[in-house]
């Protein structure tokens, strides 16, 4: 079943269209990878489903209902939520203020079994509970960034940059979290520049350049398209 779906999308900032005429489709419990090289209009991609940044044409619909007009608080009550890029916590929160906030619409008892799974998740967040988020790791902060995305209880859940920066082991361990969740049934859009190991989680992948779709196609088929990762995809190569 078909979870959302972009039609002709524009998005973007002032008059400056950073994504021009997206057309995708996710389907529910699936991983989606959107690819492509910087300033390509994934992060703006993203941030426009979450209400973040300016729909300039076409619509975003959330199980059949164009979700354009609705602000990003009602988009987070629908189930759509995001660990943006550069993570953007509240640095001085602590880190289970930060989770306290991604969990803000629910019950105590909620709250608290969220909080219980993202520490199940993150076994390395428990030991860090007081401590503000601009002392964490880049790593850690990923993993609080995904923690109080996942506080909400997202049935959508948009990671930006999963890897970028990040060391190979915490790379497992976001990697690790997100193979979870789509167990769990949760729906999964990524942004992600490592290419390779993108492509070994999705499902679905759409390449954009220069706002534009490129590409789209199972990952599979990405993955036995050598023009296509030459031609778009050149950091697949240097990270095998
Ligand atoms: N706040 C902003 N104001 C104006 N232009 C922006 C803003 N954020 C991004 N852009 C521009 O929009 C275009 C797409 O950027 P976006 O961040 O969506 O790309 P990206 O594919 O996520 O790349 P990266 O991996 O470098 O973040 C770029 O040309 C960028 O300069």
């Amino acid at each position: 079943m078909t979870m959302l779906q972009l039609e002709n999308m524009d998005c973007g900032y002032g008059a400056f269209h950073a994504v021009h005429d997206l057309s995708l489709t996710i389907e529910q419990g699936e991983i989606f990878a959107l690819l492509g090289p910087n300033g390509a209009g994934k992060s703006s991609t993203i941030m426009s489903i979450a209400g973040h940044v300016q729909l300039m044409s076409g619509a975003i619909r959330f199980d059949g209902t164009d979700i354009s007009s609705l602000s990003a608080r009602e988009r987070v009550r629908l189930g759509i939520a995001v660990a943006p890029e550069g993570r953007r916590l509240f640095p001085d929160l602590t880190i289970e203020e930060n989770l306290t906030v991604g969990g803000y619409s629910l019950s105590r008892e909620r709250e608290a079994v969220n909080r219980e799974i993202v520490f199940t998740l993150f076994p390395r967040l428990t030991e860090r509970l007081k401590q503000p988020a601009s002392t964490l790791s880049g790593g850690e902060q990923q993993m609080l960034a995904m923690g109080r995305a996942m506080m909400a209880e997202p049935r959508l859940l948009m990671i930006d940059e999963v890897s970028l920066g990040l060391m190979p082991k915490m790379v497992d361990v976001c990697y690790h979290a997100i193979n979870h969740l789509k167990s769990q049934g949760v729906t999964i859009l990524l942004v992600e520049q490592n290419t390779k190991r993108a492509l070994e989680v999705a499902d679905h992948v759409c390449v954009l350049e220069s706002g534009q779709s490129v590409w789209q196609g199972t990952a599979a088929e990405a993955q036995n398209a050598p023009d296509l990762i030459e031609a778009f995809l050149g950091m697949a190569k240097e990270a095998s």
